[in-house]
């Protein structure tokens, strides 16, 4: 137990700033963050190197605020948006207690569990091991200046030898612990991220989320709400726990000189934790909505970027000028809020803070005139009451961070559940019946199209029974009661107007849309040790999810079954021209170092095993000759020579958009699916090469379904799907399928 028994002297220090952090006041000065103690010394001040991560989240408060205020005076006009968000509730606490215990404790039961426990009782020994050496400090002090009270030479000089000594031991355990703790977050961050982004990507949720407009911002809760989140975690523990020591330590003490004190403070600190918690209890709302603000309005600088071309087309400057100052005056409106409402906390905190800064000595003081305590007493009795005021007041002194942590917990406990739920009732429609199964069992009988006479002996690839679709959110029905089967090679085009349901139909052979009924049957050649996945496995996380370590099995993936899907956009992803090829069904490995070395610091979650890969990865992946030859085949020859295999481009910007929907033929090509649905892919290309490019497919014996207006499509296809738009009174099937012979209907 660490018991002061005497004052604290003046002249301490840097030492204990961030053990005990929250009694300090924050400035900023010359870009260097300085701490002045807010109660017991208010004469201490250190200055203190830039913020660390942990403290970034103050830092950019403080920025903003000082940003905001300069804002405040500037002339734009604030004309307050009708905000939805304006009604959303404030959390329950236990509500939080949850969602920061579902959002926390993943990573301490995962593989890394042995790791992140040593580290942490790492930190929490650095963190014990450095109040220590602060009490030790005290003494050295005391002795000092005692020594220089006494004008003792001989000891004042041992004294400062001893203090030289020790102040050379304990610095390398401050700066020690900080970095055990910054490295404990951000490898906290690094596995939460890992394990976010992997449940996002899975199952298609990002799709979901994104086209239901389910939650806001997801990228933002990955990238700024995890950092913040594992930082802060870790700051606020040690804080509680170094409040807790310092509690034990000087409740003794208190206790020990005056009772009626130590009941006098208690009181005092509950009663100031309850009017503050009152007080702000706006905050915590306000910080989320400022998140998500924030996020907005960076969301719509990014759409400028990436759509810079088509809005300097459109001349379309001032209305997105217009839209990014809409969403940055919302964004402001909500600071302003903020601001105000952290001023009102601030009277109070500032109130409670400096009212009772002599009320120790002063209920001391009639004992030392009596002369029942000494007057080094009344000092210690000083600093133990601020050391148990500052520990009882954690939560007024903190308030405003508490309400900011409360925010990012709540917004990461918010896409947390939605990930885990991404095709429960929250997520998905509950008429959400349309069946789709991927079946390895290629014997049965193959029909003919029309289901009633056998046919040749050709493999069934496809089978579409009784299915009606609907829009996920309206459940308009789109296509009524469709049956159709697809042999090999039986070419299929889809055609029918615009908004009459195609691209939905082929959403929902992909999975992306189950809002309906009937059963969409793949079948495909599979590996033995494959077992087919039904649909209820495409849509239930917990199939995919080994268990809640974050270990993840194998994820079904439809590209390593034989079955391709080409969008109508064509997508270009970020990165070479080789990974452009190689996408979707093989992933780049990392380059190693030359010396064979693991980059340095690199985590072991952080690295992509073997089996978390495609299933196909395994198989032949193309060499560069190989992935010339499929540019020679879709006529790309020539770009090569341009920008080569393995230089980085914006892609989107430097090809054109028919040269982009042949890249993701020669993508085609080269993984030579059984089986590929073509989304009006060839609609920017000549016909010319539109003829050309499935001359090829045709040739790597590759069945397709296109989605196509034109006629000129007749000449590659064996049958035409032909939806029309639905009448919403209407019961009937609105399709019907004609066959085709040497490009004319029949
Ligand atoms: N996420 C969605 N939620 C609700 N309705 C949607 C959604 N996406 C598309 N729709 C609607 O579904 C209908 C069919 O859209 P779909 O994209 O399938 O049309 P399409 O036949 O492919 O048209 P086009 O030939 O113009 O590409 C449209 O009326 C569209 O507005």
């Amino acid at each position: 137990m660490l018991i002061h028994t005497q004052p604290l002297p003046t002249s301490l220090f840097v030492f204990s700033y961030s053990s005990k952090y929250q009694p300090y006041h924050i400035n900023h000065v010359d870009g260097q963050v300085c701490l002045s103690h807010k109660n017991t010394y208010p004469s201490i001040f250190a200055v203190m190197p830039p913020f660390s991560r942990s403290r970034a989240r103050s830092r950019r408060s403080l920025n903003s605020k000082i940003k905001c205020s300069t804002a405040a005076d500037s002339s734009l006009s604030l004309t307050p948006d009708p905000d939805p968000d304006k009604n959303r509730k404030v959390p329950e606490l236990n509500t939080l207690f949850k969602r920061f215990w579902k959002v926390a404790a993943p990573y301490w039961y995962s593989d890394d569990k042995v790791q992140a426990r040593l580290q942490l009782a790492a930190v929490f020994a650095l963190t014990l091991a450095t109040t220590g050496i602060s009490v030790g400090f005290n003494f050295l002090g005391r002795d000092f200046y005692n020594a220089l009270a006494n004008k003792d030479q001989e000891q004042f000089t041992n004294q400062l030898l001893y203090y030289l000594g020790a102040f050379a031991g304990g610095i390398p355990f401050f700066v020690l612990r900080d970095y055990a703790r910054e490295t404990l977050a951000l490898r906290w961050r690094s596995w939460m991220t890992k394990y976010y982004m992997e449940r996002y990507l899975m199952n298609q949720t990002f799709y979901k989320i994104q086209s239901q407009s389910i939650i806001d911002n997801p990228d933002q809760r990955i990238v700024d709400d995890l950092s913040s989140f594992s930082g802060t975690a870790l700051s606020f523990s040690l804080t509680f726990f170094n409040a807790a020591v310092d509690l034990i330590s000087f409740s003794n003490i208190l206790y020990g000189i005056y009772p009626p004190l130590f009941v006098v403070l208690l009181v005092y600190s509950i009663g100031g934790t309850a009017i503050s918690v009152f007080l702000g209890k706006g905050l915590v709302t306000l910080n989320f909505l400022q998140e998500k603000k924030e996020a907005d309005f960076r969301y719509g600088l990014v759409r400028v970027r990436e759509n810079a071309e088509s809005i300097a087309f459109y001349g379309g400057e001032d209305n997105e000028m217009q839209l990014l100052l809409q969403r940055f005056r919302s964004a402001f409106d909500n600071l302003t809020q903020l601001l105000i409402s952290s001023r009102n906390l601030e009277f109070f905190t500032n109130g409670y803070r400096y009212l009772i800064q002599i009320l120790p000595a002063a209920v001391v003081a009639p004992m030392y005139f009596s002369g029942k305590i000494e007057f080094g007493v009344i000092n210690q009795s000083v600093s133990a009451f601020n050391h148990i005021l500052g520990d009882f007041s954690l939560i007024v002194y903190q308030f405003q961070a508490i309400s900011a942590f409360s925010a990012v917990i709540d917004r990461l406990g918010e896409f947390d559940d939605i990930l885990d739920n991404s095709n429960s009732k929250g997520l998905s429609d509950p008429l959400e019946e349309i069946s789709l199964t991927y079946s390895n069992d290629i014997n049965s009988p193959v029909f003919e199209s029309n289901g009633s006479m056998p046919a040749e002996q050709s493999q069934r690839l496809l089978d579409v029974e009784n299915l009606t679709l609907q829009t996920p959110t309206s459940k308009a029905t789109l296509v009524r009661d469709l049956s159709l089967v697809i042999n090999e090679k039986e070419h299929l085009l889809v055609m029918g107007p615009s908004g009459s349901g195609k691209t939905s139909l082929l959403r929902a052979m992909a999975g992306l849309w189950s809002t309906g009924r009937g059963k969409i049957t793949f079948y495909v050649t599979v590996g033995e040790d494959f077992e087919a996945p039904t649909s209820a496995d495409l849509t239930s996380l917990d199939v995919k999810l080994q268990n809640t370590n974050g270990e993840f099995k194998k994820a079904i993936n439809r590209n390593s079954r034989g079955i391709f899907f080409l969008p109508q956009r064509p997508y270009m992803v970020l990165g070479t021209l080789r990974q452009q090829l190689l996408y979707p069904t093989w992933a780049e490995e990392l380059i190693p170092p030359p010396d064979g070395t693991k980059p340095a610091g690199s985590l072991p979650f952080l690295m992509r095993g073997e089996d978390s890969e495609n299933a196909s990865v395994k198989s032949h992946k193309p060499t560069t000759d190989e992935l010339t030859q499929a540019l020679e085949n879709v006529r790309l020859g020539y770009i090569l020579s341009r920008f080569g295999l393995d230089s980085t481009y914006e892609w989107s910007s430097v090809l054109s958009l028919g040269e982009q929907q042949r890249l993701a033929f020669a993508r085609l090509l080269l993984s030579k699916p059984k089986l590929v649905l073509l989304d009006e892919s060839t609609s920017a290309l000549d016909e010319a090469n539109e003829t050309h490019l499935y001359q090829q497919i045709e040739a790597a014996g590759i069945t397709y379904i296109s989605i196509g207006h034109r006629r000129t499509l007749y000449d590659f296809h064996k049958r035409v799907l032909r939806i029309s738009t639905m009448d919403p009174n209407s019961s009937e099937r609105n399709w019907q399928i004609e066959s085709i012979q040497s490009g004319l209907l029949v």
